[in-house]
């Protein structure tokens, strides 16, 4: 299953302030506060009222039932004394709150705790009782303990927990889908990109202005990669397309946008008046970064076709003129040169990395 937005449990024993950081974080991140103190009383998810212990007997089946829809769509804060009933497939993130004895007896006291309930909560702190169960519960990485005895702990918790929010913005929990952000200033591209794909990998985008260096056309994607992580301060997707002739030794190559520009359709065919070989490769060279610093990953496709006369709809680069098995793209359906094109080969390379990057 995926959520867009991740559920977080704040847990700790009472008196740690658990419902403070709560309602911090909910008004500063958007997320919903869900106390399951609320939803014990409010939608009768126990079995009655102890009455030495002054709570109520919460009823765990009814408990979950009653909050996994809602969990389940993401963006939880859940605010409770206890994490290990709440399955390990919908939390991402386990916060113990730490408080010393004395700052949690008169947290305590001053809610006018029975004298039973007090000293087991207690010992219960001082016996690690809860971040414990919480390493038992839970993967050890998702598992936090953040001191909360004065207002600063407070507000450098909550800072802490927004941080890992906004790191986390973007990347899907329940790590079943990948996102890239595509930067380009090409719309035709970008509609390729994410029609191939969505909904496998998510696909933001940027529309950024990278300078392009003259050079190979490896080396083009390589450097335009490298600006583009250091520019957004990111994990970035990048890619250059060339247009190569094979009787012009692969010109225009990565310099095909300025060509175009300057010669348009007719053009081109005319730079290959003298040739009696027409045919041309369409390169596509996509470069994947994790970000500044991160040496960018390469995926290539080639498609062999001809150059012709323009056909077909004039709305995307040389597509009238690259003609592949007897249709130009510009003659195809979307879906069709999606099939075979430059573009859909090397993002079935992409596709598989991304894919053994998820497994390992
Ligand atoms: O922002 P970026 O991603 O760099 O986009 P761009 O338009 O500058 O694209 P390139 O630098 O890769 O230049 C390649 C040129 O080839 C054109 N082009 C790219 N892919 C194409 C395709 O599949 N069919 C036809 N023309 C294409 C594109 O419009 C450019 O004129
Ligand atoms: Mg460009």
């Amino acid at each position: 299953m995926s959520r867009k937005l991740p559920n977080i449990i704040i847990t700790g024993t009472p008196g740690v302030g658990k419902t403070t950081h709560c309602e911090m974080l909910a008004e500063r991140t958007g997320l919903k506060h869900l106390s399951v103190n609320d939803v014990v009383k409010e939608r009768e998810c126990h079995e009655g009222w102890d009455e030495e212990y002054q709570s109520w007997i919460v009823d765990e089946d009814k408990l979950l039932d009653a909050i996994e829809e809602e969990v389940k769509e993401g963006g939880c804060i859940i605010d409770w004394h206890a994490c290990d009933l709440f399955p390990k497939s919908w939390i991402d993130l386990v916060v113990v709150l730490r408080a010393d004895t004395e700052t949690l007896y008169d947290r305590l006291s001053a809610r006018k705790y029975p004298e039973v309930k007090l000293q087991e909560n207690l010992d219960s702190e001082i016996m690690d009782v809860l971040i414990q169960e919480a390493r038992e519960s839970y993967d050890e990485e998702i598992v936090v303990e953040l001191q909360s005895k004065d207002t600063d702990e407070m507000e450098s918790n909550v800072e802490r927990i927004e941080a890992w929010l906004k790191q986390k913005n973007g990347h899907h929990c329940g790590k079943t889908r990948h996102l890239v952000n595509f930067i380009t200033g090409n719309a035709n591209k970008l509609s390729e990109v994410k029609a191939i794909l969505e909904p496998a990998i998510q696909v933001d985008s940027q529309a950024l202005d990278l300078v392009e260096i003259q050079g190979s056309l490896d080396d083009v994607t390589l450097d335009k990669c490298r600006r583009a992580a250091d520019l957004v301060q990111g994990p970035v997707l990048v890619e250059d397309t060339c247009l190569c002739f094979n009787s012009l030794k692969g010109l225009p190559g990565p310099y095909i946008k300025w060509f175009l520009s300057s010669l348009g359709h007719e053009g081109l065919n005319n730079l290959l008046a003298a040739y009696d070989d027409k045919s041309a490769q369409a390169v596509c060279t996509f470069a994947y970064s994790a970000g500044p610093g991160h040496e960018p990953i390469l995926f290539q496709g080639i498609t062999d076709g001809r150059i012709v006369p323009a056909r077909g709809p004039g709305n995307f680069g040389w597509d009238p003129i690259f003609e592949y098995e007897g249709k130009t793209y510009a003659e195809m359906e979307k879906s069709e040169k999606n099939k075979i094109s430059h573009r859909a080969k090397a993002l079935a390379k992409l596709q598989a990395w991304f894919a053994k990057e998820m497994t390992s």
